[in-house]
């Protein structure tokens, strides 16, 4: 690979409130939760990678970056300096590039501090000087980076002025890969296999399907995320977008944490039917084993980079608007050095959204599916040249194509006593966020 060098400057500003109405329309790049957080703005370059060394290949082209950039930042919080949004894919196979993108400008705000980050392309800091500028590597090559091959300072975004808030473009979102009643099948297919003793647990999903027909309207459309869901990650990368309750990893000054979510309750329709629902699900014994499924594959791939992880103790019921779920924090210290990357190829996929044992789940996701999942179920979130990061499971979410094509995911666990009309049921709760964002 050859050298890129960046320069990078962040500086405290007054105010960067409010974030997202000043993210870009058409390809935002987002990262928030209750109003914290980022919004990235132009693009200094990018790392692709494809197959079983996404995760590898990119933290490696990361920590080269990281390594040769020229770094001012007078703030010093996770986040600053040195930034990249990403997004990978959740298969091995998967047709979808996995990115990091590196913005050229970065807003943030955190535990009430703002700043505003410049990250430029050195001249001349690609290869030797006469090979600056150097046509990008191909797509899908290991650790790919691209950049803009023209860029100069000039054509540095200043800090935009928050847009008016707007309607967020409707679609009508139709099934689409394992329509109901095969998706049924897929659930009843895997309930057999679990009876049969193949596996213990596996996550199956279907997909849904609309067109947007305005460029400029996913802001909107994250702005109603963020307004209906404030309590998870809102994010948005490459056309990734949507609205996680789920914290994959988060590496924070050697302090590792994460939140486990299996178990899920429909939201009762008045106040007692809603705590009736809560009580349930944490009482329900179905809900408990594949709960401690996931959390079991989490510990296990932290451990090993942790000086201590503890759980929380037992499981709490975590409202959202559509729904319950059952959750676990996990905290810990960091043992060995690692990088948020390095932990998010750890523990990606945790039994939350593939199931266990890992490698039976994930090939009989790929056979009873029969679809890309691309990006949905993937890691997403941030890393800075520290290596602090947070990464949430791209769950809530839809992909956004280049044609307008819009595809939204939602998916359960499976366990020996799911019954398929349930299960259904639930990715109908699960899609809610997203279908409603877009007007539903
Ligand atoms: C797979 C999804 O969600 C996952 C599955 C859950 C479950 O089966 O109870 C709960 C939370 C997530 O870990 C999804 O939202 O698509």
């Amino acid at each position: 690979m050859t050298a890129v060098r960046l320069r990078v400057r962040t500086e405290p500003i007054d105010e960067a409130d409010p974030l997202l109405r000043r993210a870009d329309p058409r390809t935002p790049l987002v990262w928030l939760r209750r109003g914290e957080g980022m919004i990235g703005l132009g693009e200094t370059l990018r790392i692709e990678s494809t197959g079983p060394g996404r995760i590898d290949d990119a933290g490696a082209a990361w920590a080269e970056l990281a390594e040769l950039a020229d770094v001012d930042d007078r703030v010093g919080l996770p986040g600053t300096g040195l930034i990249a949004f990403g997004a990978f894919a959740f298969a091995d196979d998967s047709a979808s590039t996995s990115v990091l993108v590196v913005p050229e400008l970065v807003l943030g705000k955190r535990d009430g501090r703002s700043w505003l980050t410049r990250i430029e392309l050195v001249p001349g800091g690609r290869g030797s000087g006469a090979d600056a500028g150097a046509a990008p590597e191909p797509a899908g090559a290991p650790g790919g980076i691209h950049s803009p091959d023209t860029y100069t300072d000039t054509d540095a975004p200043g800090i935009p002025e928050p847009a008016p808030r707007r309607r967020a473009p409707r679609i009508a979102f139709e099934p689409a890969a394992l329509p109901p009643a095969a998706y049924e099948a897929a659930v009843a297919e895997a309930v057999r296999r679990i009876d049969a003793g193949e596996l213990e647990k596996v996550v199956l999903a279907r997909t849904q399907q609309g067109e947007l027909h305005e460029e400029d309207g996913l802001r909107a459309v994250l702005g109603s995320l963020a307004d209906d869901y404030p309590d998870t990650w809102v994010f948005a990368v490459d056309g990734l977008i949507g609205a996680s309750p789920e914290t994959l990893v988060r590496v924070d000054h050697g302090t590792v944490s994460a939140r486990v979510l299996a178990g899920t309750a429909p939201r009762g329709g008045d106040e007692e039917a809603d705590r009736v629902s809560a009580a349930e699900l944490a009482a329900s014994a179905k809900s408990r084993s594949e709960h401690a499924l996931a959390v079991a594959s989490a510990v296990k791939r932290l451990e090993p980079h942790t000086a201590r992880l503890d759980a929380s103790p037992e499981p709490f019921t975590l409202q959202l608007p559509n729904l319950w779920h059952l959750a676990t924090d996990l905290k810990g210290t960091l043992g060995d050095g690692s990088d948020a990357l390095d932990l998010v190829r750890a523990v990606h996929p945790t039994a939350a959204v593939a199931g266990t044992p890992r490698k039976k789940a994930v090939a009989a996701i790929a056979e009873l599916e029969g679809f890309d999942r691309g990006r949905y179920a993937g890691p997403v979130g941030w890393i800075d040249g520290g290596g602090d990061g947070e990464w949430a499971i791209a769950l809530r979410s839809a992909q956004v194509g280049d044609d307008g094509r819009v595809t939204a995911f939602a998916g359960c666990g499976i366990v020996h006593d799911s019954v398929p009309a349930d299960e259904l049921a639930e990715t109908v709760l699960k899609f809610r966020p997203i279908v409603d964002a877009f007007g539903g």
